[in-house]
């Protein structure tokens, strides 16, 4: 299979429209990959915060639509990243969207965890409550966003529910770009796993955005990365790798899991004065 990351420097001067309509030209563009990923928040710019509630939408709504056009024109599955999304009941949600190589809308995931750290995200936006992993052609995914990458169970719920493929969109800052490569390596390989993450580039008002788009195999190796500013990062995965990494060091099957085949908890044994108990 072979992915294609958008590694995007949207140009924030322009209307959202024609910052969209720029972007699904480079989705029409890559007809014959398998899989396309856009960044986290590219329309509105992650660090925009004073934008959010102006650019908000419906997964209905005219940037869903276009996104959805751009995939079935394509012929691609697409990982649109995410769009701030405007709920029925008026909250706002940091939402990634999948859409079929048909244009139908496959699959949502809203950010888990929302970003506090010089960040208005947390004022701004509610929380995602909710994981599940996605059948598409080209494997099992579990979706994250950016900061989630600092949460290993939030990887290891979509691993258990038989994810095969984390699919990450980030807009994560340069200064700590460091942490995104380790973070990416780690989520892969304590999940056997494949990650594909597609981080921003560009500067978003004060922040510079860190690229380093990448591909991660189930054995924590880095098979493609991008470079730090706008980019196209191809790469080339196999969802029977993971089978493989798993039977020949079977470190995932070691779990202590429940008969349910969750991950049982190895209590720490403490009392209320927090002495060990027993
Ligand atoms: O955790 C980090 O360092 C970056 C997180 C972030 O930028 C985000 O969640 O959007």
């Amino acid at each position: 299979m072979r992915a294609v990351l958008l590694q995007a420097d949207v140009d924030h001067r322009q209307p959202v429209e024609r910052r969209v309509a720029a972007v699904c030209d480079q989705v029409v563009a890559h007809r014959g990959a398998d899989l396309v990923v856009l960044p986290e928040l590219w329309a509105t710019g992650y660090f925009a915060f004073d934008d959010y509630e102006r650019t908000a939408q419906p997964l209905d709504g005219p940037t869903a639509r276009t996104l959805s056009e751009a995939a079935r024109s394509a012929g691609v599955l697409l990982h649109a990243g995410s769009v701030v999304e405007r709920a029925p009941d008026g909250r706002l949600y940091n939402t990634s969207l999948l859409f079929g190589s048909a244009g139908e809308l496959l699959h949502t995931y809203r950010k888990v965890h929302l970003f506090g750290h010089q960040s208005r995200e947390t004022a701004l936006l509610s929380h995602g409550d909710t994981l599940l992993a996605q059948d598409t052609a080209v494997g099992r995914l579990g979706l994250a966003a950016c900061y989630d990458l600092r949460f290993p169970e939030l990887f290891r719920v979509l691993a258990e529910d038989g994810a095969e493929v984390f699919v990450v969109a980030a807009a994560w800052p340069a200064a700590r770009i460091a942490h995104w490569r380790l973070l990416l390596q780690a989520r892969a390989l304590e999940n056997q796993a494949w990650v594909l993450a597609c981080n921003a580039a560009g500067r978003q008002g004060a922040t510079e955005l860190g690229g380093h788009s990448m591909a991660v195999d189930p054995r924590g190796q880095v098979v493609a990365e991008a470079e730090a500013g706008a980019a196209v990062l191809e790469a080339c995965f196999d969802r029977a790798e993971v089978a493989r990494a798993r039977a020949d060091f079977p470190a995932f099957s070691d779990r202590r899991v429940t008969a349910d085949g969750r991950t049982a908890t190895v209590r720490t044994r403490r009392g209320p004065s927090g002495a060990p108990t027993p």
